[in-house]
């Protein structure tokens, strides 16, 4: 049995193959950029430094987001089919469990995966009730925490400026931050993708100077645990535009280094061709991370 984030992983070393196989490759720095993330070229092959810029680790991302989910005993298979299957060294994996079974994960999970949180508070503990610090994360060893996930935004309430602080305080403790934007169903149908997304990116971006450790997850409300995943024309259409956006109003170097990602009802039957898109530089999977996916295995 393999899980979701192996799945993923593997489908992934197919798809390198494939693009490493195109014949007639352009060579904008956008798409250079792109592919240079998603396989490994020998180091002659690779870009010059400062013609594309490759801060970070540029390796394919795969988030395992458990949400509200799982007990000590479904954690235990899950864990334990995580660690028995056959995964892509070259990309990053991150499972994020819910808080009070990540030390069981920490414990038991090998070190080819990294613990991720679900949420941080806003600066240092102390007499706030039910929340859990940076530094505790940190503690017992997380390396991330998502911030901003639309399940925060809409039900809890949570809002721009306070997520954009809290992605800032938990950089400064030496999380990394996989940073949620995504428009709800309304806000796309009345037009609205861009300038909901790039008000996101705003209040993320007044808080964060360093972009070195946060990945960015584009995470349409309306794909979220719905079975419409985006197609991959939509989401690239944003990942591109969030890119620019970056360009425009971080730097061209965090523009071209920042690993975006795509959430929304990913599994191991559409990964493959959203993957194949030149801006999606990963996944955040929610329900198919904590299920079992045999089918679509490539090696
Ligand atoms: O919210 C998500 C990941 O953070 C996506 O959830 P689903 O994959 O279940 O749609």
């Amino acid at each position: 049995m393999a899980a979701t984030a192996s799945s993923l992983a593997s489908q992934f070393s197919g798809l390198r193959r494939e693009v490493l196989s195109r014949e007639a490759v352009p060579s904008t720095p956008l798409f250079l950029r792109s592919v240079h993330s998603r396989i490994r070229l020998p180091a002659s092959c690779r870009p010059p430094r400062g013609v594309v810029a490759m801060a970070g680790t540029g390796k394919f991302f795969v988030g395992g987001n458990w949400k509200c989910n799982g007990t000590r005993d479904s954690i235990t298979k899950l864990v334990a089919d995580l660690n028995d299957a056959k995964l892509e060294t070259d990309v990053d994996i991150v499972v994020a469990p819910p808080y009070i079974y990540i030390d069981q994960v920490k414990q038991s999970l090998t070190d080819r995966f990294e613990i991720s949180a679900q949420n941080s508070w806003i600066g240092k503990g102390g007499a706030f009730t039910g929340e859990i610090s940076a530094e505790q994360l940190v503690d017992i060893g997380c390396k991330w925490v998502i911030l901003g996930h639309s399940e925060r935004r809409h039900i809890i309430g949570e809002d721009d400026q306070f997520i954009g602080k809290k992605a800032a305080y938990a950089l400064s403790q030496n999380l990394k931050v996989i940073a949620c934007i995504g428009e709800k169903l309304e806000e796309r149908e009345a037009g609205k993708t861009f300038d909901v997304c790039f008000q996101q990116m705003k209040a993320f971006a007044d808080s964060i100077s360093n972009w070195t450790d946060v990945v960015i997850a584009y995470e349409p409300v309306w794909a979220i645990g719905t079975g419409k995943v985006a197609t991959p024309q939509q989401a690239q259409e944003v990942h591109l535009a969030v890119r620019d956006w970056l360009k425009k109003n971080v730097s061209a170097e965090v523009a071209s280094s920042t690993r975006i990602i795509y959430g929304g009802s990913v599994n191991g039957n559409n990964c493959s061709e959203l993957a194949k898109q030149e801006d999606i530089d990963g996944f955040l999977v929610g329900g198919a991370s904590l299920k079992v996916q045999l089918s679509n295995i490539i090696y």
